[in-house]
């Protein structure tokens, strides 16, 4: 049962008070060096460096998006300090947000780009080799690396250590279902790992249709939006896989899909059935680290836990490398391994990964 244990909050030595301590007052100087923005802006983004002091407010413009009501009941008056983490950084990318909207409509937009345009010469060398499955699944979880909230940025091409790798399991079940839905993570390489999985699912004929979930909105730095599928897309055009993805969206065997609920203070056991249509026939592959959190509700239990994932479809696998304190279903001896080898530095330094079937 995840209520028995507590939530994740910024106590003293945990990554969430390095993240409001260090990595937030980054990213707010990142928004500042890549935007055009005014002073007044800018005045009011420094301001978002002291994340800790920042109180919930039940004032906060929702857009008239409904997931952000609970949240704003339960906690409103409090400081982000005494907030479950990962709701606590979602409020936080809200008020960054709410903040540049009336200037920019992504603030991480030219981040993410150029991040891409950077790295093109690895997308046309990926575009140019002979895939298997196996090794398909193993580059998208790589791509989960190139996280740009992180404090090294990209950091794709690293060799990650699998502390559970389920990927035979995954292949075998895919034999078994007709379609695949992902919770699609960061745009740009990350998002193209995605689509090089998602061709070889439909050109082999493994499944007949997929869903590619984004957001609507941006959070978390490189998360992808529709408008981050756009540009991935226009980097393709006159490659293979473009057009490939040109001609299945267009014969709706790939959808995409972008939900509020993504960028709302919300954990998977409240997803609703306008976001989410769990079936049999259909496996669900949650993508990095943030949707993770979301599955377990970032608590604290000890690494060996498991939870059932109340959704029902046949199965659903997390592809994640870690970059936050939680972890479930790893052996005893396998965490005091890492312990020892690691200290704690290994549940989040991106260097681990899993892919693990949830459910
Ligand atoms: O892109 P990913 O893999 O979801 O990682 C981003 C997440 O990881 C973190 O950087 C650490 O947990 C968060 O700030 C955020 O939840």
């Amino acid at each position: 049962m995840l209520d028995y244990f507590d939530y994740l909050k910024p106590t003293i030595g945990s990554f969430a008070l390095y993240t409001y301590e260090h990595r937030i007052p980054k990213i707010v100087a990142d928004v500042i060096a890549n935007n055009q923005i005014s002073a007044e802006i800018e005045t009011r983004l420094v301001e978002l460096k002291n994340a800790l002091t920042i109180r919930v407010s039940s004032q906060l413009p929702t857009s008239g998006n409904p997931y952000w009501h609970p949240f704003l009941e339960e906690y409103d008056g409090e400081e982000l300090q005494s907030v479950p983490f990962l709701l606590g950084e979602i409020y936080w990318y809200k008020l960054l947000y709410e903040v540049v909207s009336q200037e920019v409509s992504d603030p991480f937009q030219q981040i993410k780009e150029s991040d891409l345009k950077g790295n093109m010469d690895f997308v046309s060398d990926c575009l140019s080799r002979d895939w298997s499955l196996n090794d398909l699944i193993y580059l998208c979880v790589e791509g989960n690396s190139a996280d740009l909230s992180q404090m090294n940025g990209s950091a794709h091409g690293k060799s990650l250590s699998y502390i559970l790798d389920h990927s035979n399991l995954l292949v075998d079940e895919l034999n078994r279902v007709s379609k695949v839905e992902v919770l699609c993570d960061n745009a740009g390489i990350e998002l193209f790992t995605d689509l090089m999985l998602v061709a070889n699912l439909l050109d082999s004929g493994l499944v007949e249709k997929v869903v590619l979930h984004l957001k609507a909105q941006p959070i978390f730095v490189s998360d992808a939006t529709r408008k981050d599928f756009n540009f991935l897309m226009k980097q393709l055009t006159n490659t293979m896989l473009g057009r490939s993805f040109e001609n299945w969206i267009e014969q709706g065997k790939v959808e995409l899909q972008t939900s509020t609920f993504w960028h709302a203070p919300t954990f998977f056991r409240e997803v609703p059935s306008e976001v989410l249509q769990p079936n049999p026939e259909t496996i669900l592959i949650s993508k990095g680290d943030a949707n993770y959190r979301r599955f377990f509700e970032d608590r604290a239990f000890p690494p060996s836990s498991t939870f059932d994932v109340p959704l029902a479809y046949r199965a659903v696998y997390a592809f994640r490398t870690l970059k936050s304190e939680l972890q479930t279903g790893l052996d005893p001896e396998r965490t005091a391994e890492l312990n020892t080898a690691f200290g704690k530095s290994w549940m989040t330094d991106g260097t681990h990964a899993v892919i693990q079937k949830l459910s």
